[in-house]
């Protein structure tokens, strides 16, 4: 797995207005979709592409183009939802999937309620979205939803991780996959309730209210 911790002010700058407590739903709406699309830029670093002739006023030079089969997006619901119009605003032609799970507060496990993925992933380019890795039960169980429809380059774009969800994902992946996690920052630790601290709170509740 291959870690990429997004190093830029104003990346640093919109996430400590996305830790703000007194920040509201449409502002936190806005920054995440805002930060994505500065993540985006990285993770989409080596999307496959291929050459195509281009005619410009003057002369006949070669371009490029994003590659057949196009990326898949997947948000990862409910959270990762708010974060898929920043990153297909970058990734145009990609199709999207979608993956809903809910991670029990007691149990810590992760309930899947919804899984809409094309049967055949293999050779796709895939892009988890999700803005929170915590444990990373619920991650851990993404991966392997796409790994197990024949995915094997698979790249994550979370908005904060902690150390304890990453070591999970990292020891999960080994050498199955090529597999890249590109963050905002990476927390300091997970509190009793397995929050991510300092974190922002439930990314969920604060994009959508709804608990
Ligand atoms: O790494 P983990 O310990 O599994 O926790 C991270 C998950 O928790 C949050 O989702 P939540 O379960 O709150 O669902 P929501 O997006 O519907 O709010 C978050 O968006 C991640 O999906
Ligand atoms: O800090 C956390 C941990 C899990 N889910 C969240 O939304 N926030
Ligand atoms: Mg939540």
């Amino acid at each position: 797995m291959r870690l990429h911790v997004a190093d830029h002010p104003l990346v640093a700058h919109k996430l400590s207005v996305l830790r703000d407590v007194s920040t509201p739903s449409p502002t936190f709406r806005q920054l995440v979709d805002e930060l994505v699309t500065l993540l985006a830029y990285e993770a989409t670093r080596h999307v496959r592409t291929e050459e195509v002739p281009v005619q410009t006023p003057v002369a006949l030079t070669t371009g490029i183009k994003l590659a057949d089969p196009s990326p898949i997006v997947v948000p990862i619901l409910r959270a990762g939802l708010g974060m898929l119009d920043g990153m297909t605003r970058l990734l145009p032609t990609a199709e999207v999937g979608f993956l809903g799970l809910r991670r029990d507060e007691e149990t810590l496990e992760a309930i899947t309620y919804a899984n809409r993925l094309p049967d055949d992933l293999s050779g796709r380019q895939c892009f988890l979205l999700d803005p929170m890795l915590a444990t990373g039960g619920t991650l851990v169980a993404s991966i392997d939803y796409v790994l197990q429809r024949g995915a094997r380059d698979v790249t994550v774009v979370c908005l904060l991780a902690a150390p304890e969800g990453l070591k999970l994902v990292e020891e999960f992946v080994g050498d199955r996959a090529d597999v890249s996690v590109v963050v905002a920052a990476v927390d300091e630790r997970l509190n009793e309730k397995a929050y991510i601290v300092p974190g922002l709170g439930d990314a969920g509740d604060r994009l959508y209210g709804i608990v």
